[in-house]
């Protein structure tokens, strides 16, 4: 699904309305008409008290809409005008003006504190005070009013996006931000839905088909994909009933060292769960027995050092490499890894100590192998690439080290976010169970086993993190969050691949 921006989305806009040759008045009334039916469906009659905050844009518009719309169907509500300013939007009066035909209660007009009306925990507010149309921080009383209703207990939705966020440009005040419970969106995410600073005012969303031209959309370069199940799906390759082990490569996982063998055999075992024909794990000599007891599928090599990784010596070509997971950072194994790293042509996934190896020797660096795969939280990113000063900038520094090394950067979190050369990819699956050691381990293995089966070093990233995240999730269905491991996310792996072909789904809009 694309994330588009707020320019491209009024350029959807404008562009449906000339194709479609409606007025831009229907499709506010078709936006604010599908925000009516959700609520309608959950509501289901009961006149609990519904609070409009309508500013004097087009999203005070669409607020209007639903207001009406809502008294017309029977509902307690009350819609007020946030009048921030005398510039109303065509679209805005308009509406505004039509409440009177369905109700003798005008909308209560806002300008100051003592205006700010009472608020239950039983209530429901609607945030149609600004949309992608805002232009900076929202400040003053209408700030005030944003604090405000974020301080009440009641159920919170927004419309578009929650008020006081960009859609796609850097939060100036996070004081400033309506903090919804839920936000309906049109047509498309915006980009401010799953970065760290302001995904958490959005909350849940839903993406509501409004009927945007289509084609423009097919079109469009967008700010980032959303991966879900339709892609995910898409990336699927089918085995062959031919098949023999050796069509899905032989991956070589290097990780661990003294108490921490098991790094290495999380990752081992999620690279077969993903599908590899053959895994073998080097070790240092201690995790032999370790390695050879809980996995015995696996094969191990160890190195002639008990507790650390020194000289990764192997007998055969492995189809792709999976390593740093629990390495540590001795300089002896800086050199294993910068030898590797000349001696190796096998795509690599370089996880954990690996890239803290990488952040603190520039010259191992420059050894980075083309087509690599970086798998930071962001604390290692950070050590990598440097600090940001936000969200957005991070993402700029990230295209540019991904370009300058040819590789795909993975940045793991809540909606893990893949970036290759100019273009970003965001994770729909996952859980905060999944906040637990060893899940970053099970992750570079998962990826490793996809690159033994021939994806690509795109697709491995894709359908490796959105396969991980869903099988997190099938977890965390049964187990709850807090007591998911790492090891029932490689469990639950061959149910993620099964999952995505019980629900056969379009492409949502
Ligand atoms: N495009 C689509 O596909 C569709 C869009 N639709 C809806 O339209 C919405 C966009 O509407 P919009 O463009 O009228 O902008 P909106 O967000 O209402 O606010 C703009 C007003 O706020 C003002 N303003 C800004 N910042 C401010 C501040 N800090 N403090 C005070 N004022 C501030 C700004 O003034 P200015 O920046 O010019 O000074 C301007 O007056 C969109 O989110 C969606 O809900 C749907 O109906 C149909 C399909
Ligand atoms: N709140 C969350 N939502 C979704 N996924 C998460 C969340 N927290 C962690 N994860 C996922 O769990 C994994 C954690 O990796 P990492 O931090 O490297 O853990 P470890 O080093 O313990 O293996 C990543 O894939 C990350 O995306
Ligand atoms: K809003």
């Amino acid at each position: 699904m694309k994330i588009v921006s707020a320019e491209q989305q009024y350029n959807a806009d404008k562009i449906t309305i000339e194709k479609q040759q409606i007025t831009s008045l229907e499709l506010m009334e078709r936006a604010g008409g599908q925000i009516f039916e959700w609520l309608d469906s959950r509501l289901e009659g009961v006149p609990v008290p519904v609070h409009i905050f309508c500013g004097i844009g087009d999203n005070g518009g669409d607020g209007m809409v639903v207001g009406r719309l809502l008294i017309e169907h029977g509902y307690n509500v009350v819609i007020y005008v946030v009048n921030y300013s005398d510039k109303r939007s065509d679209n805005f009066l308009y509406n505004y003006d039509r409440i009177k035909k369905v109700t003798k209660n005008w909308p209560i007009i806002i300008k100051r504190e003592a205006h700010f009306p009472k608020i239950t925990s039983e209530d429901v507010v609607i945030d149609a005070i600004f949309g992608i149309g805002l232009s900076r921080s929202p400040e003053g009383w209408v700030k005030k009013l944003i604090t405000y209703l974020n301080e009440t207990e009641a159920f919170k939705l927004s419309i578009d996006i929650p008020s006081g966020l960009f859609a796609n440009k850097a939060l100036e005040d996070e004081d400033a931000v309506f903090l919804a419970n839920h936000t309906l969106t049109f047509q498309a995410p915006k980009l401010a839905f799953f970065l760290p600073k302001t995904a958490p005012f959005v909350r849940d969303f839903e993406v509501l088909d409004i009927g945007l031209d289509s084609d423009f959309l097919d079109d469009l370069k967008p700010l980032a994909h959303l991966i879900t199940l339709f892609e995910a799906k898409n990336l699927y390759k089918y085995r062959d009933k031919y098949a023999h082990k050796g069509t899905f490569g032989h991956a070589l996982i290097v990780g661990g060292s003294y108490g921490k063998i098991g790094a290495a055999v999380l990752a081992s075992k999620a690279a077969f769960k993903i599908g590899a024909g053959l895994v073998t794990a080097f070790v240092p000599k201690c995790g032999y027995n370790i390695l050879q007891t809980t996995i015995p599928e696996a094969m191990v090599a160890t190195d002639k050092e008990d507790e650390i990784i020194t000289n990764i010596v192997i007998d055969f070509e492995p189809t792709a490499i999976g390593i740093g997971m629990g390495i540590g950072k001795n300089k002896a194994t800086a050199e294993a890894i910068t030898k590797l790293f000349k001696t190796q042509n096998a795509p690599m996934v370089i996880d954990a100590d690996a890239l803290n190896i990488l952040a603190e020797n520039k010259e191992v660096l420059k050894l980075l192998p083309k087509s690599s795969i970086l798998t930071p939280h962001p604390g290692e990113l950070k050590r990598l690439i440097g600090a940001w000063k936000d969200d957005y900038e991070k993402l700029e520094k990230v295209k540019k080290f991904s370009k300058k090394n040819e590789a795909v950067v993975i940045i793991k979190g809540a909606f893990t976010t893949i970036v290759y050369m100019d273009n970003l990819y965001i994770n729909s699956t996952g859980n905060p169970g999944m906040a637990t050691g060893g899940s970053g381990d099970a992750l570079t293995g998962a990826i490793t086993g996809l690159l033994c089966q021939g994806y690509n070093i795109l697709q491995a990233s894709l359908f490796g993190v959105y396969l991980h995240g869903l099988a997190g999730d099938n977890a965390a269905n049964v187990i709850g969050y807090e007591a998911l491991m790492a090891s029932d996310i490689i469990d639950n792996l061959g149910k993620a691949y099964m999952e995505l072909f019980t629900n056969d789904m379009e492409e949502p809009e």
